[in-house]
């Protein structure tokens, strides 16, 4: 993707510039380019956000999250939520909203993939409602005694990692056309399971977030792996509950 954002935004280009490969700018191209090889935000979809400080680094929307450069990111000052970096012609993630709201509980990071085995677990929930007339709304994603689930903390508020034999809780919202129609619902989700760091939208993917982009990509790489495996799991038909 061709670097845009000189002219008219020049004077805030020293926002995004820095040659320390940590910088926010730098990173979010980092870890989308990795992201792309894992099949988490393909064919533009997905995407990571990350505050520092005052600043929040967004995305543009609907570009090839693998291909993009420092000089696409938007800045937005946190407290007015005004921008104060804008590339031209280039529009912020619709994710915006959704990655506020994270930021508004105390996050540094969120992180967005449209994941198959994230969709895929999703769909699995969704069949197990409907065969056994539970609301399909109301389920979440649960599982227990698999190793991986010690990446995962304990919730907001609460020091240290889920243990072996903890059970692990994923809620699970419906997707809409538009993904900033999600805001409400992922915020009620986060309202209604205090303590997680994570949310799965029905058929579309996952939003995960940590209080640094360190913890919320080791959190997204667990969350990845166990969705994974519980997909693997179902096809053998072994339980995700003991
Ligand atoms: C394949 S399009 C996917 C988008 O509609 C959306 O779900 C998404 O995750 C990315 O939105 P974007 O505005 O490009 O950052
Ligand atoms: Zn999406």
């Amino acid at each position: 993707m061709k670097a845009q954002g000189s002219s008219a935004d020049e004077s805030m280009d020293n926002l995004i510039t820095s040659t320390d490969p940590e910088h926010p700018a730098n990173h979010i191209c980092t870890l989308c380019r990795n992201f792309y090889a894992l099949g988490w935000v393909t064919g533009t979809g997905g995407g990571v956000s990350i505050r520092d400080g005052p600043h929040i680094f967004i995305a543009p929307s609907g570009v090839q999250k693998e291909l993009m450069q420092p000089a696409n990111m938007f800045v937005m000052d946190y407290a007015t939520r005004a921008y104060l970096r804008k590339p031209p012609i280039l529009k912020p993630s619709a994710c915006t909203p959704l990655f506020l709201a994270a930021f508004d509980r105390g996050a540094g990071s969120c992180i967005h993939t449209h994941s198959q085995w994230a969709v895929l677990v999703t769909l699995l929930v969704e069949k197990d409602a409907v065969s056994q007339g539970r609301e399909v709304s109301d389920a979440c994603f649960e599982i227990e005694q698999i190793e991986q689930i010690k990446g995962i903390p304990k919730g907001r508020g609460k020091d240290g990692m889920l243990g072996f034999f903890d059970r692990l809780t994923v809620p699970i919202i419906e997707n809409t056309a538009h993904e900033e129609d999600l805001t409400q619902s992922l915020e009620a989700a986060m309202e209604r399971y205090p303590e997680t760091y994570a949310v799965l939208v029905r058929r579309h993917g996952l939003y995960v977030w940590g209080a640094n982009v360190q913890k919320a990509k080791t959190q997204a790489e667990s969350l990845d792996y166990i969705f994974r495996l519980a997909v693997e799991m179902r096809r053998l038909d072994l339980p995700w509950i003991q």
